[in-house]
């Protein structure tokens, strides 16, 4: 397997609990400095998938390779180039903030500095805190700050903003940005699917242990190419909808023929959500 180039090289793996078929001979390439995300519903392999990777669960089968190495049998200096933020949040007792991110940045080689990190995952005003008094999302963001703390050249986040507030998730993904901006290659998986469109360059969609399709958010299941829906409000015929791949030339057409604006008129196109609905075989 050639992985120039690739932060994450993955050729049919697969892995069974007992009977069941977690992961059925899934192939996934993550590019050096790009962001993907991993989405698929609920039981589809994306933990196992990505805890292969990580080298904390055993595969049946498959070729991978992870920054260059074998999950299964590399060492800890491979595990100090990696940054992994877990579902479950860690429990740290009655240490603050700052003790905790200082704890971390000793175990890696060449850490950031602790406040800068606590800074930059928007905890500067808790640095002082315990961490068992923190909210929800700020346990999240210590997450985050843990996952980041050794400069990964790999960052995997597993479903990072669940229980964020609108506003504490934008902040992240700004982090986020800035983290892809300066060179980290992240996966990272959601169920979020404005998420993964405003952070992937790619999405992979996995259903059923299987990988559905890769693809940039804007091109996933043909999206693209999708024809447009334009919908508008007829003063006597009530709700209007045409699906059209000219739709400049239809609003033209009712323009006209309304002498003017058209009433309720919008013109839309698949969002990414419907696209990975339709994708999993879901009847939204
Ligand atoms: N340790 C385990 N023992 C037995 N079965 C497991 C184990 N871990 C996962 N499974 C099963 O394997 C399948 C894939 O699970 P996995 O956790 O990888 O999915 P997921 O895509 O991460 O799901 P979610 O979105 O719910 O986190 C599911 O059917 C799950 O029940």
């Amino acid at each position: 397997m050639n992985t120039d180039g690739l932060a994450v090289a993955v050729r049919g793996l697969r892995r069974s609990y007992g009977d069941r078929v977690a992961v059925d001979g899934v192939d996934l390439q993550v590019r050096t400095g790009e962001v993907v995300a991993l989405l698929g519903p609920n039981g589809a392999g994306k933990t196992t998938t990505v805890e292969i990777l990580e080298g904390y669960r055993r595969r049946d089968a498959g070729q991978v390779r992870v920054l260059g190495a074998d999950p299964a049998t590399a060492g800890a200096a491979w595990r100090a180039r990696l940054g992994i933020v877990l579902q479950s949040t860690g429990e740290f007792d009655d240490l603050t903030v700052a003790e905790v991110v200082g704890h971390f940045a000793g175990l890696y080689p060449r850490a950031q500095d602790p406040a800068e990190v606590v800074a930059r995952v928007g905890l500067a005003d808790s640095g002082r805190r315990r961490t068992r008094t923190l909210s929800g999302g700020q346990k999240r963001r210590l997450d985050v700050a843990l996952g980041i703390v050794g400069r990964p050249e790999l960052l995997f986040l597993d479903e990072p903003t669940t229980g964020f507030d609108p506003q504490a998730r934008r902040e992240f993904w700004e982090l986020i940005r800035g983290l892809a901006g300066a060179g980290t290659t992240i996966l990272l998986t959601t169920h979020y699917l404005d998420e993964a469109e405003a952070l992937a360059d790619r999405v992979a969609v996995i259903a059923a242990g299987r990988i559905v399709e890769v693809a940039a958010p804007a091109d996933l299941g043909g999206r693209r190419d999708a024809p447009a829906v334009v919908a508008w409000r007829d003063p006597a015929e009530g709700a209007r909808r045409r699906e059209t791949h000219t739709p400049a030339a239809l609003v033209a057409e009712l323009a006209a023929a309304y002498g003017g604006e058209v009433p309720g008129l919008t013109v839309s196109r698949p969002s990414l959500e419907d696209t990975y609905l339709r994708m999993i075989g879901a009847t939204a």
